[in-house]
């Protein structure tokens, strides 16, 4: 009896303290969701000069977008994509693409020419995933003429110094298998590794045609000690000044 109720108090515990964390990481991606400029911290990131292209980056909720700028990065998508969801069970639909899109919690980091004609995106999200604080990449999309010039690594770079500095514990995104540029640009260039909640890294004996990649973000205030993998390195942003102190 006595065992019985000290493993009770003990479970008590326990689901007290899940609680906590899980209120905990809650209001962390409410604050997040709440600033109005999420690179204000970063502006030597606002910039990118390298390689041939010379563009400026910005971050905002697609509410605040124009109207033809919701209808490029639709098209864009839909360009880039459309093929590799048909070849998935997935499939493509316009109508559910869009709604994705333009769900209210949909951030975008926006790369445009110095005329304003945009470029590249990523559309991001501060949520919940699977009971953590997460920074979702749901896509990362550049036109043809601005690929391999070092600015998607750049715009993951972004995504990550916000994940960090606004206390998400990694940054996750779904990329096809039959993707090879994806495949190669994400795990082989940056890093990211098969997350725990993939469906390729558990017991399915299903095949997807998609896996789940994630890099864990070190948090701030961590202990010195604890292992903790880098984000994508080295973290300079195009005009070579200095990002010391930008992750700990
Ligand atoms: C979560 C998602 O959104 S998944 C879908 C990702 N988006 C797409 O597939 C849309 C079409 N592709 C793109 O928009 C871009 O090519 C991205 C986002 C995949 C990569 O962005 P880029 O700016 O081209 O990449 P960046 O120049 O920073 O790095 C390139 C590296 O990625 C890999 N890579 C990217 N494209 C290719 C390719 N066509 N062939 C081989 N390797 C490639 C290589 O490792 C390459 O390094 P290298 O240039 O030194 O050889």
């Amino acid at each position: 009896m006595g065992r019985k109720s000290a493993k009770s108090k003990e479970k008590k515990m326990k689901r007290k303290e899940e609680n906590a964390k899980f209120e905990a990481s809650i209001k962390k991606v409410a604050e997040a969701n709440a600033i109005e400029d999420p690179m204000a911290p970063f502006p030597v990131f606002k910039k990118y000069d390298r390689n041939g292209i010379s563009l400026t980056l910005e971050t905002r909720l697609v509410d605040s977008l124009e109207k033809d700028t919701v209808e490029w990065i639709f098209d864009l998508t839909k360009r880039n994509m459309q093929s590799l969801y048909e070849q998935s069970d997935w499939g493509w639909s316009d109508r559910d693409k869009r709604e994705e899109m333009t769900d209210s919690r949909a951030w975008y980091l926006l790369a445009r020419t110095p005329e304003g004609k945009p470029v590249a995106f990523s559309h991001f999200r501060f949520d919940m995933e699977e009971g953590d604080e997460v920074l979702y990449c749901y896509e990362i999309q550049l036109e043809k003429e601005v690929r391999r010039k070092g600015l998607g690594k750049f715009m993951m770079q972004i995504l990550e110094l916000m994940a960090h500095r606004y206390g998400m514990i990694k940054v996750i995104l779904t990329a096809f298998k039959h993707n090879p540029d994806a495949q190669k640009f994400f795990r082989e260039k940056l890093k990211y590794e098969v997350d725990e909640i993939s469906p390729e890294a558990s017991m399915y004996e299903e095949d997807f045609t998609y896996v789940i990649l994630s890099k864990p973000i070190p948090q701030k205030g961590a202990s010195k000690t604890e292992p903790a993998k880098p984000v994508t390195s080295p973290l300079k942003p195009s005009n070579g000044a200095s990002t010391e102190g930008l992750i700990a």
